[in-house]
Protein backbone atom coordinates (compact mmCIF):
# COMPACT_ATOMS: atom_id res chain seq x y z
CA UNK A 1 0.00 0.00 0.00
CA UNK A 2 1.03 3.45 -0.94
CA UNK A 3 2.54 5.93 2.69
CA UNK A 4 4.81 7.57 0.29
CA UNK A 5 4.46 11.47 -0.41
CA UNK A 6 1.74 13.72 -0.76
CA UNK A 7 -0.67 12.76 -4.08
CA UNK A 8 -0.75 15.60 -6.37
CA UNK A 9 -2.64 14.93 -9.43
CA UNK A 10 -2.97 16.83 -12.76
CA UNK A 11 -6.60 17.80 -11.83
CA UNK A 12 -7.73 21.10 -9.69
CA UNK A 13 -10.32 23.17 -8.24
CA UNK A 14 -12.53 23.33 -11.12
CA UNK A 15 -12.31 19.79 -12.86
CA UNK A 16 -15.39 18.32 -13.11
CA UNK A 17 -16.40 14.58 -12.13
CA UNK A 18 -16.11 12.92 -15.75
CA UNK A 19 -13.13 14.46 -16.18
CA UNK A 20 -11.07 13.04 -13.79
CA UNK A 21 -11.38 9.53 -14.86
CA UNK A 22 -11.28 10.91 -19.12
CA UNK A 23 -10.69 8.01 -20.75
CA UNK A 24 -11.22 5.43 -17.47
CA UNK A 25 -13.06 2.28 -18.55
CA UNK A 26 -15.14 0.72 -15.84
CA UNK A 27 -16.85 -1.74 -17.51
CA UNK A 28 -17.82 -4.91 -15.28
CA UNK A 29 -17.18 -2.65 -12.08
CA UNK A 30 -20.04 -2.88 -9.59
CA UNK A 31 -20.37 0.52 -7.28
CA UNK A 32 -22.51 1.96 -4.50
CA UNK A 33 -23.13 5.31 -4.15
CA UNK A 34 -25.25 6.14 -0.90
CA UNK A 35 -27.65 9.20 -1.01
CA UNK A 36 -27.27 9.54 -4.75
CA UNK A 37 -30.10 10.67 -5.60
CA UNK A 38 -29.04 14.21 -5.29
CA UNK A 39 -26.68 16.49 -5.11
CA UNK A 40 -22.73 15.53 -5.60
CA UNK A 41 -23.81 11.76 -5.15
CA UNK A 42 -25.91 12.29 -8.43
CA UNK A 43 -23.11 13.48 -10.20
CA UNK A 44 -21.00 10.83 -9.17
CA UNK A 45 -23.41 8.02 -10.76
CA UNK A 46 -23.47 10.04 -13.48
CA UNK A 47 -19.92 10.15 -14.17
CA UNK A 48 -19.09 6.56 -13.06
CA UNK A 49 -21.96 5.43 -15.02
CA UNK A 50 -21.03 6.67 -18.23
CA UNK A 51 -17.54 5.37 -17.37
CA UNK A 52 -19.72 2.04 -17.47
CA UNK A 53 -19.92 0.89 -14.00
CA UNK A 54 -22.99 -1.10 -13.17
CA UNK A 55 -23.76 1.66 -10.27
CA UNK A 56 -26.83 0.61 -7.22
CA UNK A 57 -28.00 4.22 -5.85
CA UNK A 58 -28.70 3.30 -2.39
CA UNK A 59 -30.99 6.06 -0.91
CA UNK A 60 -33.71 6.33 1.39
CA UNK A 61 -36.47 6.81 -1.80
CA UNK A 62 -35.37 4.94 -4.82
CA UNK A 63 -38.44 6.62 -6.84
CA UNK A 64 -36.58 10.01 -7.12
CA UNK A 65 -33.73 7.72 -8.98
CA UNK A 66 -36.24 7.22 -11.73
CA UNK A 67 -35.33 10.40 -13.90
CA UNK A 68 -31.61 9.42 -13.55
CA UNK A 69 -31.88 6.00 -14.30
CA UNK A 70 -34.11 6.68 -17.54
CA UNK A 71 -31.69 9.70 -18.57
CA UNK A 72 -28.48 7.13 -17.32
CA UNK A 73 -30.03 3.96 -19.71
CA UNK A 74 -29.83 6.33 -23.00
CA UNK A 75 -26.45 7.05 -22.65
CA UNK A 76 -24.57 4.55 -25.23
CA UNK A 77 -22.11 2.36 -23.56
CA UNK A 78 -23.00 3.93 -19.58
CA UNK A 79 -23.30 0.92 -17.48
CA UNK A 80 -26.75 -0.39 -15.67
CA UNK A 81 -28.32 1.79 -12.95
CA UNK A 82 -30.58 0.75 -10.29
CA UNK A 83 -31.93 1.91 -6.90
CA UNK A 84 -32.44 0.48 -4.01
CA UNK A 85 -33.86 1.21 -0.88
CA UNK A 86 -31.47 2.70 2.23
CA UNK A 87 -31.89 4.42 5.24
CA UNK A 88 -28.22 4.89 6.96
CA UNK A 89 -29.92 6.04 10.39
CA UNK A 90 -31.76 2.72 10.37
CA UNK A 91 -29.49 -0.01 11.08
CA UNK A 92 -32.32 -2.59 9.80
CA UNK A 93 -32.33 -0.80 6.50
CA UNK A 94 -28.18 -1.25 6.14
CA UNK A 95 -28.63 -4.81 7.27
CA UNK A 96 -31.52 -5.29 4.69
CA UNK A 97 -29.40 -3.76 1.80
CA UNK A 98 -25.98 -6.00 2.87
CA UNK A 99 -27.97 -9.50 3.01
CA UNK A 100 -29.68 -8.68 -0.35
CA UNK A 101 -26.06 -7.75 -1.78
CA UNK A 102 -24.66 -10.48 -3.86
CA UNK A 103 -20.97 -11.13 -5.36
CA UNK A 104 -18.18 -8.57 -5.51
CA UNK A 105 -18.36 -4.68 -5.11
CA UNK A 106 -15.98 -2.78 -6.36
CA UNK A 107 -16.57 0.57 -5.39
CA UNK A 108 -18.81 1.96 -2.39
CA UNK A 109 -18.76 5.75 -2.31
CA UNK A 110 -20.20 6.68 1.09
CA UNK A 111 -21.36 10.12 0.11
CA UNK A 112 -24.81 10.91 1.82
CA UNK A 113 -25.00 13.25 4.15
CA UNK A 114 -27.20 15.54 6.52
CA UNK A 115 -25.64 18.91 8.20
CA UNK A 116 -26.37 20.82 11.14
CA UNK A 117 -29.49 19.53 12.16
CA UNK A 118 -30.99 22.56 14.59
CA UNK A 119 -32.13 20.33 17.49
CA UNK A 120 -30.76 17.71 18.93
CA UNK A 121 -32.46 14.30 17.24
CA UNK A 122 -31.81 10.90 18.04
CA UNK A 123 -32.23 7.55 15.93
CA UNK A 124 -34.95 4.67 17.27
CA UNK A 125 -31.48 2.79 18.53
CA UNK A 126 -30.44 6.43 20.20
CA UNK A 127 -27.57 7.69 18.23
CA UNK A 128 -27.35 11.22 17.60
CA UNK A 129 -28.61 11.81 14.04
CA UNK A 130 -25.84 12.88 12.12
CA UNK A 131 -23.39 10.86 13.70
CA UNK A 132 -25.44 8.06 12.75
CA UNK A 133 -26.14 8.81 9.03
CA UNK A 134 -22.91 10.58 8.27
CA UNK A 135 -20.45 8.15 9.89
CA UNK A 136 -22.39 5.06 11.92
CA UNK A 137 -24.44 4.03 9.16
CA UNK A 138 -21.89 4.03 6.68
CA UNK A 139 -19.44 2.25 9.12
CA UNK A 140 -21.74 -1.15 9.38
CA UNK A 141 -22.78 -0.85 5.83
CA UNK A 142 -19.00 -1.24 5.06
CA UNK A 143 -18.75 -3.79 7.32
CA UNK A 144 -21.39 -5.70 6.64
CA UNK A 145 -20.09 -5.47 2.94
CA UNK A 146 -16.56 -6.22 3.96
CA UNK A 147 -16.83 -9.76 2.07
CA UNK A 148 -18.09 -8.04 -1.08
CA UNK A 149 -15.18 -5.50 -1.27
CA UNK A 150 -12.73 -8.38 -0.37
CA UNK A 151 -13.91 -10.71 -3.47
CA UNK A 152 -13.71 -7.60 -5.64
CA UNK A 153 -9.60 -7.72 -5.44
CA UNK A 154 -8.87 -4.36 -5.17
CA UNK A 155 -12.00 -2.62 -3.85
CA UNK A 156 -12.16 0.86 -2.88
CA UNK A 157 -13.72 2.58 -0.48
CA UNK A 158 -15.08 6.58 -0.93
CA UNK A 159 -15.82 8.48 2.31
CA UNK A 160 -17.43 11.89 1.89
CA UNK A 161 -16.08 13.85 4.45
CA UNK A 162 -16.20 18.02 4.74
CA UNK A 163 -13.53 20.78 6.09
CA UNK A 164 -16.00 20.68 8.64
CA UNK A 165 -14.05 18.36 10.16
CA UNK A 166 -11.70 20.72 11.82
CA UNK A 167 -14.24 22.30 13.84
CA UNK A 168 -14.52 19.12 16.45
CA UNK A 169 -12.39 16.05 16.89
CA UNK A 170 -14.27 12.51 18.04
CA UNK A 171 -15.68 13.14 21.77
CA UNK A 172 -14.62 9.77 22.94
CA UNK A 173 -16.80 10.18 26.44
CA UNK A 174 -19.93 12.02 24.59
CA UNK A 175 -20.42 11.11 20.89
CA UNK A 176 -24.34 11.65 21.52
CA UNK A 177 -24.14 14.58 23.05
CA UNK A 178 -25.74 13.72 26.13
CA UNK A 179 -23.57 14.92 28.84
CA UNK A 180 -22.49 18.57 26.87
CA UNK A 181 -24.89 20.75 25.15
CA UNK A 182 -25.36 19.83 21.52
CA UNK A 183 -24.60 21.79 18.97
CA UNK A 184 -25.30 21.55 15.03
CA UNK A 185 -21.93 22.43 14.28
CA UNK A 186 -20.11 20.61 16.59
CA UNK A 187 -22.58 17.27 15.96
CA UNK A 188 -21.88 17.99 11.90
CA UNK A 189 -17.91 18.40 12.23
CA UNK A 190 -17.20 15.25 14.81
CA UNK A 191 -19.35 12.92 11.75
CA UNK A 192 -17.07 14.15 9.22
CA UNK A 193 -13.63 13.97 11.64
CA UNK A 194 -14.83 10.33 12.57
CA UNK A 195 -15.32 9.39 8.22
CA UNK A 196 -11.74 10.72 8.13
CA UNK A 197 -10.60 8.64 10.63
CA UNK A 198 -12.82 5.65 8.97
CA UNK A 199 -10.72 5.90 6.02
CA UNK A 200 -7.68 5.98 8.37
CA UNK A 201 -8.58 2.95 10.40
CA UNK A 202 -9.76 0.90 7.29
CA UNK A 203 -5.78 0.57 6.69
CA UNK A 204 -6.48 -3.00 8.49
CA UNK A 205 -8.93 -4.22 5.31
CA UNK A 206 -5.40 -3.36 3.49
CA UNK A 207 -4.62 -7.29 3.58
CA UNK A 208 -8.12 -7.97 1.52
CA UNK A 209 -6.72 -5.29 -1.68
CA UNK A 210 -9.26 -2.84 -0.05
CA UNK A 211 -8.31 0.81 0.04
CA UNK A 212 -10.25 3.82 1.75
CA UNK A 213 -10.05 7.29 1.51
CA UNK A 214 -11.66 10.49 2.65
CA UNK A 215 -12.61 13.91 0.71
CA UNK A 216 -13.50 17.74 1.20
CA UNK A 217 -15.91 18.19 -1.81
CA UNK A 218 -15.68 21.76 -1.40
CA UNK A 219 -18.58 24.07 -1.14
CA UNK A 220 -21.57 23.31 -3.39
CA UNK A 221 -25.44 24.71 -3.28
CA UNK A 222 -27.10 21.60 -2.59
CA UNK A 223 -30.02 20.54 -0.50
CA UNK A 224 -27.52 20.16 2.54
CA UNK A 225 -28.01 23.24 3.58
CA UNK A 226 -31.54 23.22 3.56
CA UNK A 227 -31.50 23.03 8.12
CA UNK A 228 -29.80 26.67 7.97
CA UNK A 229 -31.88 29.81 8.35
CA UNK A 230 -30.91 32.58 6.47
CA UNK A 231 -29.31 34.54 8.59
CA UNK A 232 -26.71 31.59 8.53
CA UNK A 233 -26.80 31.96 4.78
CA UNK A 234 -26.34 35.45 4.69
CA UNK A 235 -23.02 35.00 7.45
CA UNK A 236 -21.89 32.06 4.79
CA UNK A 237 -22.16 34.70 2.03
CA UNK A 238 -24.57 32.83 0.18
CA UNK A 239 -27.58 34.74 0.07
CA UNK A 240 -27.89 38.79 -0.41
CA UNK A 241 -30.57 40.56 1.67
CA UNK A 242 -33.06 39.78 -0.38
CA UNK A 243 -33.12 35.99 0.03
CA UNK A 244 -31.64 35.20 -3.28
CA UNK A 245 -28.86 32.61 -3.69
CA UNK A 246 -25.44 34.25 -4.48
CA UNK A 247 -22.81 31.58 -4.86
CA UNK A 248 -19.21 33.08 -3.86
CA UNK A 249 -16.50 31.92 -6.50
CA UNK A 250 -15.08 29.31 -4.40
CA UNK A 251 -18.29 27.90 -4.97
CA UNK A 252 -18.87 24.39 -7.01
CA UNK A 253 -21.18 23.11 -9.80
CA UNK A 254 -22.23 20.02 -8.35
CA UNK A 255 -20.32 18.08 -11.28
CA UNK A 256 -17.30 19.69 -9.71
CA UNK A 257 -18.19 19.11 -6.12
CA UNK A 258 -18.33 15.12 -6.80
CA UNK A 259 -14.84 15.11 -8.80
CA UNK A 260 -12.85 14.69 -5.79
CA UNK A 261 -15.22 11.35 -4.88
CA UNK A 262 -14.84 9.97 -8.76
CA UNK A 263 -11.51 10.13 -8.58
CA UNK A 264 -10.68 8.63 -5.91
CA UNK A 265 -12.97 5.83 -6.73
CA UNK A 266 -11.68 5.06 -10.24
CA UNK A 267 -8.64 6.86 -10.86
CA UNK A 268 -5.76 4.67 -11.64
CA UNK A 269 -3.68 7.81 -10.09
CA UNK A 270 -5.32 6.29 -6.76
CA UNK A 271 -3.92 2.44 -7.07
CA UNK A 272 -3.19 1.40 -3.61
CA UNK A 273 -3.23 4.46 -1.79
CA UNK A 274 -5.39 4.37 1.23
CA UNK A 275 -5.76 6.30 4.57
CA UNK A 276 -5.52 9.86 3.32
CA UNK A 277 -7.45 13.09 2.76
CA UNK A 278 -7.89 14.82 -0.31
CA UNK A 279 -9.90 18.07 -1.34
CA UNK A 280 -9.95 19.83 -4.71
CA UNK A 281 -8.72 16.63 -6.60
CA UNK A 282 -5.36 16.80 -4.93
CA UNK A 283 -4.03 15.12 -1.08
CA UNK A 284 -3.69 18.04 1.32
CA UNK A 285 -1.60 19.08 3.94
CA UNK A 286 -2.48 18.55 7.82
CA UNK A 287 -3.15 22.00 8.96
CA UNK A 288 -3.59 23.29 12.65
CA UNK A 289 -7.60 22.70 12.89
CA UNK A 290 -8.00 26.66 13.28
CA UNK A 291 -6.20 27.33 10.19
CA UNK A 292 -7.99 29.26 7.73
CA UNK A 293 -8.16 27.95 4.13
CA UNK A 294 -8.23 24.06 3.45
CA UNK A 295 -6.17 21.38 4.83
CA UNK A 296 -7.21 18.30 6.85
CA UNK A 297 -6.65 18.54 10.95
CA UNK A 298 -4.27 16.45 12.67
CA UNK A 299 -7.02 15.12 14.74
CA UNK A 300 -8.52 13.27 11.82
CA UNK A 301 -5.85 11.22 10.35
CA UNK A 302 -4.77 10.39 13.99
CA UNK A 303 -3.92 6.44 13.88
CA UNK A 304 -4.54 5.78 17.35
CA UNK A 305 -7.98 7.39 17.46
CA UNK A 306 -8.76 6.07 14.25
CA UNK A 307 -8.29 2.19 15.69
CA UNK A 308 -10.41 3.19 18.70
CA UNK A 309 -13.03 5.16 16.52
CA UNK A 310 -12.91 1.31 14.98
CA UNK A 311 -13.17 -0.44 18.29
CA UNK A 312 -15.95 2.20 19.03
CA UNK A 313 -18.17 1.88 16.32
CA UNK A 314 -17.79 -1.52 16.03
CA UNK A 315 -18.89 -2.23 19.36
CA UNK A 316 -21.52 0.07 19.04
CA UNK A 317 -22.85 -1.72 16.08
CA UNK A 318 -22.39 -5.53 17.74
CA UNK A 319 -24.60 -3.77 20.64
CA UNK A 320 -27.48 -2.61 18.19
CA UNK A 321 -27.95 -6.05 16.52
CA UNK A 322 -27.34 -8.40 19.72
CA UNK A 323 -30.52 -6.40 21.06
CA UNK A 324 -32.58 -6.96 17.70
N1 LIG B 1 -22.60 20.66 -0.40
C1 LIG B 1 -21.50 21.01 0.24
O1 LIG B 1 -21.09 22.18 0.22
C2 LIG B 1 -20.71 19.98 1.00
C3 LIG B 1 -19.53 20.39 1.65
C4 LIG B 1 -18.81 19.44 2.38
C5 LIG B 1 -19.25 18.13 2.45
N2 LIG B 1 -20.40 17.77 1.82
C6 LIG B 1 -20.84 16.37 1.94
O2 LIG B 1 -21.20 15.87 0.67
C7 LIG B 1 -22.15 14.81 0.83
C8 LIG B 1 -23.29 14.97 -0.15
O3 LIG B 1 -23.99 16.14 0.16
P1 LIG B 1 -24.72 17.08 -0.92
O4 LIG B 1 -24.14 18.43 -0.78
O5 LIG B 1 -24.75 16.43 -2.25
O6 LIG B 1 -26.18 17.17 -0.27
P2 LIG B 1 -27.57 16.47 -0.65
O7 LIG B 1 -28.49 16.80 0.47
O8 LIG B 1 -27.99 16.82 -2.03
O9 LIG B 1 -27.18 14.94 -0.65
C9 LIG B 1 -27.16 14.14 0.51
C10 LIG B 1 -27.88 12.86 0.21
O10 LIG B 1 -27.85 12.03 1.39
C11 LIG B 1 -29.14 11.44 1.52
N3 LIG B 1 -29.39 11.04 2.91
C12 LIG B 1 -29.54 11.84 3.98
N4 LIG B 1 -29.84 11.08 5.06
C13 LIG B 1 -29.88 9.79 4.65
C14 LIG B 1 -30.15 8.56 5.29
N5 LIG B 1 -30.50 8.49 6.60
N6 LIG B 1 -30.07 7.42 4.56
C15 LIG B 1 -29.77 7.46 3.24
N7 LIG B 1 -29.52 8.62 2.57
C16 LIG B 1 -29.57 9.75 3.28
C17 LIG B 1 -30.10 12.53 1.06
O11 LIG B 1 -31.38 12.01 0.75
C18 LIG B 1 -29.37 13.09 -0.14
O12 LIG B 1 -29.68 12.36 -1.33
C19 LIG B 1 -22.58 14.82 2.30
O13 LIG B 1 -21.91 13.80 3.00
C20 LIG B 1 -22.10 16.19 2.77
O14 LIG B 1 -21.84 16.21 4.16
C21 LIG B 1 -21.14 18.65 1.08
Amino acid sequence: MNTGSRLITPYDFDATATEVIDGVDLAGRRVVVTGGASGIGAETVRALAVAGAEVTVATRRPELVEPLVRELADVPGAGLVRAQALDLADLSSVDAFARAWRGPLDILVANAGIMALPERTLTDAGWEMQLATNFLGHFALADALHASLREAGSARVVVVSSGAHRWASFDFDDPHFERRPYDPWAAYGQSKTADVLFAVGARRWAVDGITANALNPGFILTNLQRHLDDDTMRAFGVMDEDGNLTPLPHYKTPAQGAATSVLLAASPLLDAVTGRYFEDNQEVQAVRADAEGGGVAAHALDPAAADRLWEYAQDTVRAWSKAQ
